[in-house]
């Protein structure tokens, strides 16, 4: 044998060895875990997913595999629970075990298991306490904010009295006035809409979030610990992660300069102050990197969903312009035009409350959830699921789980009306998760979506430029968010 034969043989001989190393990894740390597809070497499950529909991919492997089954991202092992049973003996249920937090790539490379998202253990539990407190003293879930909200609806008529008619985007629109909500409470303040650094702020989180719904940005998440390294687009989306870190630290740098710690101003002030109660405590976690990186988390969670949930929700009215206006009845009726619209006035407006939960079941903003993690060894239907394994709360397949809603691929608001138009709980309604870690800004979502979508129809008609025929309300892109096509709409005074 010549040298060049010798040294193919070696190089065939240790690929053969790795593969089946690999491979036999693998399997080996299965034991007694959920079923699933046998994976490939390096790749694990990649050959069986489909990347630009991760939603649709998962929920049709639960038709092979069952409500709890093992999935390998690449390397990576997650258990995927489908359906609105799993998903609540798990998260409810058992909800101590589930309370871990998994990865979510993407933002992995800048979080690195800081902040209140993306934290385990004792520090997500100071976090999350904290959070909670805080955003309850600046009048969360209560008064305070609901007129913070309206403060800001009035600005938002404004601008949108100024598009005269003409078709525009509402992207924007939407989206500086639900980040100003979040920011008057982080940083104590609202933005101009035409400040050019709120502007580009916009521009960071709706393009890092975009990414993570791209394929790519699927392939990120399997093949995160080589591909950071590479060029792509993922290194856009760092750019602009790294960005906003950046504008974070240079508030939380100005709030300490003009500290009062006996009249906190805001979030960031109300950290800055615990950071001092706790200085000499060893295991504290109020630090400068979690204050960056939980203001953050805050800001960014809550600007992203609900503008696209408002976003995604304008779309489908317009597509239904007979849902419109039987919200347009309700709203006379119960509110009428000569004075804002109040939290007070949704339980007697039955139908709006509907289509807003109905918005919020279809557009599915959050699929595959937020990855969670277990946090000892744990038995689950059967199986032995190891400590520190991900799992996939598949949200989306709870939202349309066909034992929980009549008709889930439509868009009905009668999902959530009872035979006499009374508004109708479902315990499958959970875009917000639940269990342990479950999303503690829903009760202001919520609040906004009410008063911002009322406020609008209050005063304004929509108009598609396209007949409601041709309007495609499905994704345009499915990741870890679901984003709806980018479309134009005008708006006539009423
Ligand atoms: C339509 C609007 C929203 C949707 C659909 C949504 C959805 C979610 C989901 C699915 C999770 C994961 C929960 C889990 O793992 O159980 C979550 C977590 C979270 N959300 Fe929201 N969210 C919304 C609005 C907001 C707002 C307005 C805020 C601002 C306060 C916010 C802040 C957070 C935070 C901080 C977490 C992490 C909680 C933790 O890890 O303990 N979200 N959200």
């Amino acid at each position: 044998m010549d040298l060049l034969g010798a040294v193919t043989l070696f190089l065939v001989v240790c690929l053969s060895y790795l593969l089946l190393l690999s491979t036999w990894r693998q399997l080996q740390g299965r034991g007694k875990m959920p079923p699933g597809p046998t994976p490939l070497p390096l790749v694990g499950n990649l050959l069986q997913v489909e990347l630009s529909d991760m939603r649709k991919s998962v929920m049709k492997l639960s038709g092979r595999y069952g409500p709890v089954y093992t999935l390998h991202l690449g390397p990576r092992r997650v258990v995927v629970l489908c359906g609105y049973q799993a998903v609540k003996e798990a998260l409810l249920d058992q909800a101590e075990d589930f309370s871990g937090r998994g990865d979510q790539a993407t933002f992995n490379w800048l979080f690195e298991g800081y902040g209140v998202v993306f934290s385990n253990g004792e520090r997500a539990k100071q976090l999350r306490r904290f959070s909670i407190t805080t955003l309850r003293n600046f009048g969360v879930g209560k008064r305070g904010i609901e007129e913070r909200i309206l403060e800001e609806a009035h600005f938002l008529l404004e601008a949108l009295r100024g598009t005269k008619g003409l078709p525009f985007d509402p992207t924007y629109f939407l989206s500086r006035t639900v980040s100003n909500v979040i920011s008057s409470v982080v940083f104590g303040d609202r933005f101009d809409y035409e400040d050019e650094e709120f502007l580009s702020l916009l521009h960071m989180m709706m393009d890092s979030f975009r990414f993570t719904c791209t394929t790519w940005g699927q392939l990120y998440e399997m093949f995160a610990d080589t591909m950071r390294y590479l060029p792509g687009p993922q290194r856009a989306a760092f750019k602009q992660l790294a960005g906003l870190e950046k504008f974070i630290e240079r508030k939380v740098k100005a709030n300490q300069e003009t500290l009062d710690p006996n009249s906190p101003r805001d979030f960031i002030d109300c950290f800055l102050v615990k950071m001092q109660q706790e200085k000499e405590n060893p295991s504290s976690e109020f630090s400068m990197k979690n204050i960056v990186l939980t203001g953050l988390n805050v800001f960014f969670a809550g600007t992203e969903t609900v503008s696209t949930t408002l976003r995604y929700g304008f779309l489908l009215l317009l597509k239904y312009p007979e849902i419109e206006e039987r919200i347009y009845e309700e709203i006379d009726r119960v509110i009428g035009r000569n004075r804002a619209p109040s939290m007070e006035d949704r339980s007697r407006m039955p139908y709006t409350d509907a289509v807003i939960h109905e918005f919020q079941r279809f557009c599915d903003v959050i699929p595959m959830g937020l990855a969670r993690r277990v946090t000892r060894d744990t038995q689950f239907r059967g199986y032995t699921i190891p400590k520190g394994t991900e799992v996939y709360p598949v949200l989306g397949s709870v939202l349309y789980d066909p034992t929980q809603f009549s008709s889930p691929d439509t868009f009905d608001p009668g999902h959530f009306l009872d035979g006499n138009g009374q508004f109708k709980k479902s315990n499958a309604f959970v875009p917000f998760s639940i269990g342990k870690r479950y999303c503690f800004g829903e009760m202001l979502a919520r609040m906004e979506l009410f008063l911002f979508l009322t406020s609008i129809l209050q005063n304004f008609r929509f108009r598609s430029p396209v007949e409601p025929k041709d309007i495609d309300i499905s994704p345009k892109l499915v990741g870890f968010a679901t984003l709806p096509r980018t479309y134009e709409m005008c708006l006539v005074p009423r």
